[in-house]
């Protein structure tokens, strides 16, 4: 079951990046790969470089130098299309919660029968029934997340990018966002999630890539990485130190 998973969910992988800025590293990953069965998650200190990390996966930013590929094939558009991105705060269109999904279902050419089926559905896994004439506006913020999470699952992704899904969310609203990403990773969607919640991390984590100074100073099995980090920078940020 493990290696269906992996397989579906396809791998990951950059070789050299770098991005600089006036003349400053802010990424330089010489390799990292991403094909474990379950959920990553990237830890780091502020300014790590975790943030940029993800929009490379995602093609948001192209690097000066270095590679992203998918299954071995240079990161392309369909690849894009098939990556969806959740950032810290929800990016919500003015309309209703349905509206906002009906939107990106739109984009798959489901019939009006077909969408609307779709959106009961997606209101159902996100707990957001009773909500779909409500405006996506006033939805409070763990609500927001989940549609936010919820119109990213509409366009069944291979990989969902979560940038600090939970950083302003109390521990009941980040539990449901917890869960909706445990049942998107063991229905085959590769999830790669930015984190400061080390609790989170053990939670939800296969692998945790352990970031610094726009390094991954650290990448393996979740329990061995936060259990028995081998780098110094790892010990001192999971020990809450000041890491420099
Ligand atoms: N467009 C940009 N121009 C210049 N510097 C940038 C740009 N984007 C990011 N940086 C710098 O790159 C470094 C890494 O930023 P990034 O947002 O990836 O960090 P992070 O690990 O996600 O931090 P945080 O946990 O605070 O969100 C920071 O020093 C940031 O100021």
């Amino acid at each position: 079951m493990r290696d269906l998973i992996s397989e579906m969910a396809g791998c990951l992988s950059v070789d050299e990046l770098q991005i600089t800025r006036k003349g400053q590293a802010l990424l330089n990953v010489p390799h990292l790969s991403l094909d474990g069965p379950g959920p990553t998650l990237i830890l780091g200190p502020n300014g790590a470089g975790k943030s940029l990390l993800l929009r490379c996966l995602h093609g948001l930013i192209v690097p000066e130098r270095g590679q992203v590929r998918q299954d071995g094939a240079l990161l392309n558009a369909d690849h894009k299309a098939r990556q969806g991105m959740v950032f810290q705060q929800p990016v919500l269109l003015r309309r209703s919660v349905a509206a906002n999904l009906d939107f990106v279902l739109k984009r798959q050419g489901l019939t009006r029968t077909g969408r609307k089926s779709r959106i009961e559905e997606l209101l159902a896994e996100g707990g957001l029934e009773g909500k779909a004439r409500q405006s996506a506006r006033s939805l409070s913020g763990g609500e927001a997340q989940r549609l936010a999470i919820l119109r990213a699952l509409a366009l069944n992704p291979e990989t969902l990018f979560l940038d600090e899904p939970t950083s302003a969310l109390d521990p009941s609203a980040t539990q449901m966002i917890e869960r909706m990403v445990q049942r998107a990773s063991a229905r085959g969607v590769r999830i790669v999630m930015v984190t400061h919640d080390i609790g989170q991390a053990r939670r939800l984590a296969t692998d945790v890539v352990m970031m610094q100074g726009g390094h991954v100073v650290e990448h393996g099995v979740a329990q061995q990485v936060l259990d028995t980090p081998k780098s110094l920078a790892s010990r001192r940020y999971l020990a809450g130190g000041l890491v420099t």
